[in-house]
């Protein structure tokens, strides 16, 4: 099946001159069904939702605590497919599960990916399983149009990055940063570079994501690639019911202040 769903929503917002603007939000960690819709309702292209899980190695101390509040009010794989399958008819934009292998391996590889397809799902980021690895899920979400995206670190050499970018759906996550997610004051000068390699060798669209956190680097990465995907800014947002600063972070995606 080809998968086009998250690839369309990004490349139509590409080509209305804007960028496209994935939010991270933590599954159970405040009212998901809320937040989904504050953000489609803000003008995101898409929602990244993070499943929360004891050992999130590539998680920052914000998405880490906001894991831990979710794990705590009982937030599984599980009930946050099932709120997603509720709400369903209500969410106009694709949605993108962000979530380590193990819980997957425990609910099952095929019975996640038929549940992904029935809920909203069109993409899938599992930080932790290699390009070596990745047969197991492609098997299982062959048949659905739901996107494996893969995430390229800013140190891959050049021929891991070609067999990456080669294999990726939906979009290719641009990691911006060496370590963990969160909020980070600058970037590498190599990183303009290596987006500009990104975006030459990829055919779908190419998104910058890990340590944004104001509309100014909104702006600046965005102007790099295709988009961007902001996490822990948005998570501590909800967090503190700073809902303005949130809109202020979509709107900085749009054309009306690129201009
Ligand atoms: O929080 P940041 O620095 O804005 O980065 C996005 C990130 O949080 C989100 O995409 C994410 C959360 N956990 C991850 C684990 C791996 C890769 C990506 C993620």
């Amino acid at each position: 099946m080809t998968k086009t769903t998250l690839t369309k929503a990004i490349q139509k917002r590409v080509n209305e001159g804007e960028k496209a603007f994935i939010p991270y939000i933590m599954g159970g960690d405040g009212s998901l069904t809320e937040q989904i819709l504050f953000l489609q309702e803000a003008g995101a292209t898409a929602i990244e939702v993070g499943i929360p899980f004891s050992d999130p190695v590539a998680d920052g101390p914000t998405i880490q605590r906001a894991g831990e509040r979710a794990l705590e009010k009982g937030a599984t794989l599980r009930t946050i497919l099932e709120e997603l399958k509720g709400i369903r008819n209500e969410v106009k934009i694709p949605l993108v599960i962000m979530t380590y292998i193990n819980p997957i391996l425990s609910y099952g590889i095929d019975a996640f990916a038929q549940a992904c397809a029935k809920s909203g799902v069109y993409g899938l980021i599992v930080p932790d399983v290699p390009l070596e690895e990745n047969e197991m899920l492609k098997d299982a979400f062959q048949e659905t149009d739901v996107s494996l995206v893969p995430l390229v670190s800013l140190t891959s050499p050049p021929d891991r990055i070609e067999k990456i970018v080669a294999a990726g759906e939906g979009f290719i996550y641009a990691v911006t940063v060496n370590g963990i997610t969160g909020v980070r004051d600058g970037f590498d000068d190599y990183l303009e570079k290596h987006l500009n390699q990104l975006k030459r060798i990829s055919s779908v669209s190419v998104l910058a994501g890990f340590g944004i956190s104001t509309p100014e680097q909104v702006k600046s990465l965005g102007a790099l690639v295709d988009g961007v995907i902001v996490g822990s800014a948005i998570v501590e947002a909800f967090h503190q019911k700073e809902l303005e600063k949130i809109r202020e972070l979509v709107a900085a995606s749009k054309k009306k202040v690129l201009n």
